[in-house]
């Protein structure tokens, strides 16, 4: 066989309509009849592939080293890890199937074609073949690790100047050194064509700080003026280890004046690069934080505080998404900083080559995905420029752009791609869909703010934040204050210690999953998110129902408004939803104050004195009644209901040393009085337990806020005692004190009569009931005392 030709099996195929072949499929406003018929003609093309048996032995196309397009296939599969799993000699299969997108066009109609709204580029054309190795061999009884792999026609051009004229989804060329015009071409196109949310802040509104930049082409760091447009570098410093320049005091005349060619040597790669990119692309300015701001300077340090206005205000947010700090580079920025392995064939004519990896690939092992600093600079810029080994990503809020692959079109709005995997259920089979996922990924945008929503989006982006990594655990603030800011300013809303404080009843709900002592950030307060290390934060933090709750807690503001009498001038003043009420100094009591540890500097943040936080009071029940009447099945079923603590006297006396020993006689232990209520009596004073237990009158009128007071039939009783098991004696003292109504007596003789309710308890539906009843009283009762009386 000639070098070049193909094996007789794939020249069985035809190839060049595997690529030049329609294969997408186009989702239109309904009863466009044009469009439909396009639809038609992708079905019936799909109907008709199914047929062929696009599928080879992998053993075979291993083989056939001579033919270019079992090459390529094995050449696209050894890029995914996958592929040196597949143990060697057993019968899976290599699959081929065509890249098909569903194309949503919603602007068709008024005699509008596709290609006239989504412009030259439409993709009429599938442009890409996709492999996967079978998960099963022939014989189907084991599951074997799937490599999957894709290779695209590639055209020549790669300059960005002309792609409109490609059709989308065809490949590029992806070269050693990166091609500058591309980049800067996606950088003018979006400025061009998208809508606001891409555009860069204006800067002079906020910025009063000593704002400065790298001009990149003298290298000085300079005090830019308000108009300068710049780019922002998002890298990972890496280890204390790690050389870096830095902007001190030492430093700051050099890096000023002469500028940092003079100590080039010592420049990070990555800012090298990143001034070479600047340069290239025609952007005179690059913001790079170890030389923008001056590390020794307070002043100046208080600039992570404007992150949100830096990255915000850039033109485009250059990352480094590759190595491990800072002398990673660029890659392709710098010659020889790149090896790409992109292969090439040409077969039937067509230049054909291997799809570099696709954006989730390239980045699973990027560190700078991980880190905390970095969150704050993705979310907050408006355009990305990703390097990463295999090739560089553009991603803004209306577009995803990469090297190797044509997607720019013109009017980016209205399309949209999605892989479809129903095409490929139709087609060869077996396909698996994440074959198929392009991973078209826009950047996210925190988008407009308003009342109902931001809550809901800031406790998610905290939610997020929290699984990134942080070198020191004190930071955990300050790497998210940029968004802080960025709320604070859109919405005015106050913050404190990470909690937005209108909607401080949603913030203080959210769960860390297993926590230990070591993932406490002592530096910040436990019940504040932020004082809990990474990836502890459940991902459900996100709370919009919870923002509709009762509010659990709330912050006042301690003023001393004379200082006569401290004592008596101690005024409360509530912080929610911006009303300001005051709590008056009964409800500041021991049972409804939770006093939070609060460092002075935040405080400071916030411009207050003094803070607590007041818990809303729950109420205390108790729950009594003759032995065997059920008070541990409702308390039980309460405390699953409400949240509320089951205190079992029972196992409070037995447990916590609260007896005088055991009544052999009664069979039951002998109660400490006194010591039980030592016992206790912390625990009863924060509210919220239910107290179990067969007598009632030991407890403290001003603890109790409900007693509940369970009834049986008697015989039913006698059943449920004979079963216990009880002594002769027993027994007949409690059906006795059960008919006389002893512990119902006790109850309104220690209690006022209206905290005192009778529920009877002889079958099952009863107990439920009866929760029901008492979850309903609760809700009254935290209703009726808020702790928001005035004063
Ligand atoms: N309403 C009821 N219907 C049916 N069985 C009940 C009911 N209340 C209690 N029981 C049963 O009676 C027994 C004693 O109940 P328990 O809750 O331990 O009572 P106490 O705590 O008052 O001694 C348990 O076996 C329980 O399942």
């Amino acid at each position: 066989m000639q070098q070049g030709q193909l094996c007789p099996e794939c020249s069985e195929w035809d190839v060049k309509d595997w690529f030049l072949g329609r294969a997408w499929i186009l989702w239109e406003k309904p009863n466009r009849s044009k469009a439909r018929d396009e639809r038609f003609q992708a079905g019936d093309k799909t109907k008709r592939r199914r047929n062929n048996k696009n599928r080879r032995l992998l053993r075979d196309v291993k083989g056939n080293e001579d033919c270019p397009l079992c090459r390529l296939t094995i050449k696209a599969l050894s890029k995914d890890p996958a592929y040196g799993q597949i143990p060697e000699g057993i019968d899976v299969e290599v699959l081929y199937a065509q890249l098909a997108f569903f194309l949503r066009c919603d602007e068709l109609g008024s005699g509008k074609t596709v290609e006239s709204v989504i412009g030259l580029g439409a993709p009429k054309y599938c442009n890409r073949l996709l492999v996967s190795t079978s998960e099963w061999d022939r014989d189907g009884c084991h599951p074997y690790p799937v490599a999957t792999g894709s290779f695209h026609l590639i055209t020549s051009t790669t300059d960005g100047q002309h792609d409109v004229q490609e059709p989308i989804l065809r490949g590029r060329a992806v070269r050693s050194q990166v091609d500058m015009k591309l980049l800067e071409s996606w950088v003018r196109r979006c400025h061009e064509d998208h809508e606001v949310q891409c555009r860069p802040e204006p800067r002079d509104e906020h910025l009063r700080l000593d704002f400065k930049l790298i001009d990149v082409n003298s290298g000085a760091v300079v005090h830019s003026s308000v108009r300068a447009s710049f780019a922002a570098l998002s890298y990972v410093w890496g280890p204390q280890s790690v050389r870096q320049v830095e902007l001190s005091s030492d430093t700051y005349s050099l890096l000023t004046t002469r500028g940092l060619s003079e100590i080039w040597e010592d420049v990070p790669q990555t800012i090298r690069d990143a001034i070479a990119l600047c340069r290239s692309i025609g952007i005179p300015y690059l913001w790079a934080d170890q030389c923008c701001i001056q590390q020794d300077d307070e002043t100046d340090i208080g600039q992570v505080e404007y992150m949100d206005v830096i990255y915000g205000a850039a033109s485009l947010t250059i990352v480094a998404a590759s190595g491990t700090d800072s002398w990673a580079g660029l890659p392709g920025v710098s010659p020889g900083s790149r090896q790409v392995q992109q292969e090439m064939e040409v077969i039937e004519g067509l230049s054909i080559g291997t799809a570099q990896a696709k954006y989730s690939a390239a980045m699973s092992s990027a560190i700078w995905l991980t880190r905390g600093w970095t969150f704050q600079e993705y979310i907050l810029s408006k355009r990305i420029l990703i390097f990463t080994a295999q090739q560089v990503f553009y991603q803004c809020s209306n577009a995803f752009w990469w090297e190797d692959t044509h997607m720019e079109v013109p009017n980016p709005l209205t399309v949209r791609l999605d892989g479809l995997h129903e095409l490929y259920r139709s087609g060869p089979s077996t396909i698996p869909s994440r074959a198929i996922d392009m991973g078209i990924i826009k950047k996210p945008a925190i988008g407009s703010l308003t009342p109902e929503n931001y809550l809901e989006k800031y406790l998610s982006l905290a939610a997020k934040f929290t699984d990134r990594r942080l070198t020191r655990q004190s930071d955990a603030l300050r790497a998210f204050k940029g968004i802080i800011s960025y709320f604070s300013r859109a919405t005015e809303e106050c913050f404190f210690a990470g909690l937005p404080l209108s909607g401080i009843h949603a913030a203080l709900l959210f769960a860390i999953s297993h926590p230990k002592p070591q993932h406490r950030r002592k530096e910040f307060p436990s019940w504040s998110w932020t004082g809990w290390d990474s990836s502890r934060l459940d991902g459900d933090y996100i709370g919009y129902e919870f923002c509709e709750w009762e509010p659990e807690a709330a912050l006042y503001r301690i003023e001393h408004t004379s200082d006569i009498n401290v004592a008596e001038s101690v005024q409360f003043t509530r912080i929610q939803d911006r009303r300001m009420s005051t709590l008056s100094r009964e409800s500041y009591t021991p049972r409804s104050l939770w006093k939070l540890s609060i460092r002075k500097d935040l405080l400071k943040d916030l411009g207050v004195d003094n803070l607590l936080a007041v818990l809303a009071p729950t109420p205390n029940i108790v729950i009594t009644g003759t032995p065997g009447v059920g008070k541990t099945s409702h308390a039980e079923l309460l405390a699953r209901n409400t949240g509320l603590k089951h205190l079992s006297i029972n196992q409070v006396v037995k447990e916590r040393d609260c007896n005088d020993g055991w009544d052999e006689e009664f069979k039951t232990w002998i109660v400490d009085e006194d010591k039980l209520l030592d016992a206790i009596e912390d625990e009863v004073q924060e509210g919220g337990c239910i107290i179990d237990w067969h007598a009632c009158d030991l407890f403290p009128k001003r603890w109790i806020d409900l007693v509940v007071v369970i009834r049986c039939d008697s015989t039913t009783l006698y059943d449920r005692l004979t079963a216990r098991g009880y002594a002769e004696k027993k027994l007949e003292e409690n059906m006795d004190a059960e008919i006389m109504e002893v512990l119902l007596e006790e109850a309104r003789e220690s209690y006022d009569e209206e905290i005192v309710v009778e529920l009877r308890s002889d079958n099952a539906e009863d107990i439920e009931n009866n929760v029901e009843r008492i979850e309903v009283w609760i809700k009254n009762w935290k209703e009726n005392n808020r702790a928001d009386g005035e004063a």
